[in-house]
C-alpha cells in the first residue's frame, strides 16, 4: 500500500544487476524494505527498446560461444600469454548472465552473491589476462579475493539484513568497474604502437569500468530519490541500455581478445620465420632482406654503411674436442658479446654455421674498423663459460663500405672475401676492402 492507495499486484519483475529492472511493463509498488529505487506502479508501461531476456540471453550464449572458441584456440597453443584468463573471463560472463536470467527462481541472497562473484570474477580475470599478456606478474590473488569477499558480504547484507537498493545497486559494478579501469591503464602502459588492436580492448574495458561506476549516478539521476519524482520510463529506458552496453562491450571485448591472440600467432609466426632458434639474431633471409633496405636507405641519403662478416676461427676443432652442446654455447657467447658492442641500430645475422654478418647504418669507414677491432678483441679476451668448463674463441672479420650502385649480394661477398684474407694471414684479426675505386684494403691488425 502506498499513499492511501491499493497497490496493483506486484509484477514479476526480472533483474539486471543488483537493481530489480522491468522486462516489460510495470515497475511494481515499493515495499517498505526494499530501498528508495524501487518505483510505484506507473499508469502506462514503459517504452521498451529491446527486450532485456532476450538480450541477455544472447549476451550470454555469445559469451559461451567466446569461451569455447578461445578454448580452442588455447588448447592447440597454450603458449599464448593471457588466453587462458581471458577465456575464464568469459566464461564467468557467461555464468553472469545465466545468474541474471535464473535470479526470479533462487532466493534472493544467493542471486546476488552469484552476480556479484560473477561479474567481479570476470573483470578481475580480464585484468589478469591483460597483464599476463603483456608479460607482467599478476598481483597477489589474495588482495582480488577479500576484496571481492567483502564487497559480496556488504551486498548481502543490503539485501537481507537492511535491504538497501541504492547501495546494492553501487556495490554492483564497483569491483568490476575498478578492474576494467585497471585493464584498460595495463593495456595502455603497454604501448600502442606496434599493436594498434591494444586500442580497442582499452577503449572498451576503459569505456566499460566508467559506465559500470558511475552507473548508479545516472539512475540516482532519473530516480532522485522519491518514488514520486521517479519516471518510471526513464527508469526503464536506462536499465534496457544498461543490459545493451553491457553486451555490446562484451561482443568487443571478445573482439579484441580474439585479434590480441591473433596478433600474437602473427608475430610468434614471423619471429619463427626470421629468427635464428639458437643465437635469436636474423637469419641469413631476413638479414638478406634488411640489409636490401638498409642499402637503398643509403643510396639515397648518400650515406655511409659498413658491412662486417664474422668467422669464428677453428669452430671445427671446438666442436670435435668439447662437443656439438658446447659449440652450440660458444655460438650463444659470441652473440652476447658482439650484442654488448654494437649500438641499438646496428643489425646482426647469421649467414650459416658460425658465420655471421653485420651492418652498421650511418656508420664512417674509421667507426666500423674501431667496431670490429673492439669486437676481436673482446671475444679474444672473454672465453666462453660453457658447461664443460672455459673454451678459448677468437674471430676473423671482414670489413667493407657499401660502394653506391651495388646489390647486396656484391657488398656481402666482398666482406666474405676480407674474412677470407684475415683467415688466411693467421685468424684473430682484422681485415678491410674498400668499394672498387676508392682504394686498396687496409690491414688493422
Ligand atoms: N655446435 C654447432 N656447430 C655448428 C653449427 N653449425 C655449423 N657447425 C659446425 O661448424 C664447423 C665449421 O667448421 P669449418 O667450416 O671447417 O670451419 P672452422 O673449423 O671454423 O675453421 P676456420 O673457419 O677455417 O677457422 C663444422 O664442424 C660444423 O659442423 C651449429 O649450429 N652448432
Amino acid at each position: 500500500m502506498h499513499n492511501g492507495r491499493r497497490s496493483p499486484p506486484v509484477a514479476k519483475t526480472p533483474v539486471f544487476g543488483a537493481l530489480r529492472v522491468p522486462w516489460r511493463g510495470n515497475i511494481h509498488a515499493p515495499s517498505p524494505s526494499a530501498g528508495r529505487l524501487q518505483l510505484q506502479a506507473t499508469a502506462h508501461p514503459p517504452p521498451a527498446f529491446v527486450h532485456s531476456p532476450t538480450l541477455v540471453t544472447l549476451a550470454g550464449l555469445l559469451a559461451a560461444l567466446v569461451t569455447s572458441v578461445l578454448y580452442a584456440v588455447w588448447y592447440f597453443n597454450k603458449n599464448i600469454p593471457g588466453l587462458r584468463l581471458w577465456m575464464l573471463s568469459f566464461l564467468s560472463a557467461s555464468v553472469f548472465c545465466a545468474s541474471l536470467l535464473v535470479r526470479d527462481y533462487v532466493p534472493e541472497w544467493l542471486s546476488v552473491m552469484l552476480t556479484q562473484s560473477t561479474i567481479a570474477a570476470a573483470a578481475y580475470l580480464c585484468f589478469l589476462g591483460s597483464r599476463a599478456y603483456l608479460g607482467r606478474a599478476h598481483p597477489p590473488h589474495v588482495v582480488a579475493v577479500a576484496v571481492i569477499v567483502a564487497v559480496m558480504g556488504m551486498a548481502v547484507y543490503f539485501t537481507v539484513v537492511h535491504p538497501h537498493m541504492g547501495i546494492r545497486f553501487a556495490l554492483a559494478g564497483l569491483v568490476a568497474g575498478v578492474y576494467f579501469l585497471l585493464t584498460a591503464h595495463t593495456l595502455a602502459r603497454g604501448g600502442f604502437h606496434n599493436v594498434p588492436v591494444r586500442y580497442l580492448f582499452a577503449v572498451v574495458s576503459g569505456l566499460h569500468g566508467v559506465f559500470l561506476l558511475v552507473r548508479p549516478l545516472l539512475f540516482r539521476l532519473v530516480a532522485p530519490g522519491t518514488v514520486e519524482d521517479a519516471d518510471a520510463g526513464m527508469v526503464a529506458l536506462l536499465s534496457q541500455f544498461v543490459v545493451l552496453e553491457a553486451t555490446l562491450s562484451l561482443v568487443l571485448m571478445a573482439f579484441g581478445a580474439l585479434m590480441l591472440t591473433n596478433e600474437h600467432i602473427t608475430r610468434e609466426l614471423r619471429h619463427l620465420a626470421e629468427v635464428d632458434p639458437l643465437t635469436n639474431v636474423f637469419n641469413r633471409r631476413a638479414f638478406l632482406t634488411l640489409l636490401e633496405k638498409a642499402i637503398s636507405n643509403a643510396q639515397r641519403t648518400q650515406s655511409g654503411l659498413p658491412v662486417l662478416v664474422i668467422d669464428l676461427d677453428h669452430f671445427k676443432k671446438i666442436n670435435d674436442t668439447w662437443g656439438h652442446q658446447s659449440g652450440d654455447e660458444v655460438l650463444r657467447h659470441f652473440v652476447a658479446l658482439a650484442n654488448g658492442c654494437l649500438r641499438k641500430e646496428d643489425v646482426m645475422g647469421r649467414l650459416g654455421g658460425e658465420e655471421f654478418a653485420i651492418f652498421l647504418p650511418n656508420a664512417s669507414s674509421e667507426g666500423s674498423q674501431a667496431v670490429a677491432e673492439r669486437l676481436r678483441a673482446l671475444v679474444a679476451h672473454h672465453p666462453a663459460m660453457t658447461g664443460r668448463g672455459p673454451i678459448a674463441l677468437t674471430v676473423s672479420i671482414g670489413v667493407t663500405q657499401y660502394g653506391g650502385g651495388e646489390t647486396s649480394d656484391f657488398v656481402l661477398q666482398r666482406a666474405d672475401e676480407a674474412m677470407y684474407r684475415a683467415k688466411e694471414r693467421g685468424r684473430n684479426r682484422v681485415e678491410t676492402l674498400s668499394p672498387p675505386g676508392t682504394g686498396v684494403g687496409v690491414l688493422l691488425v
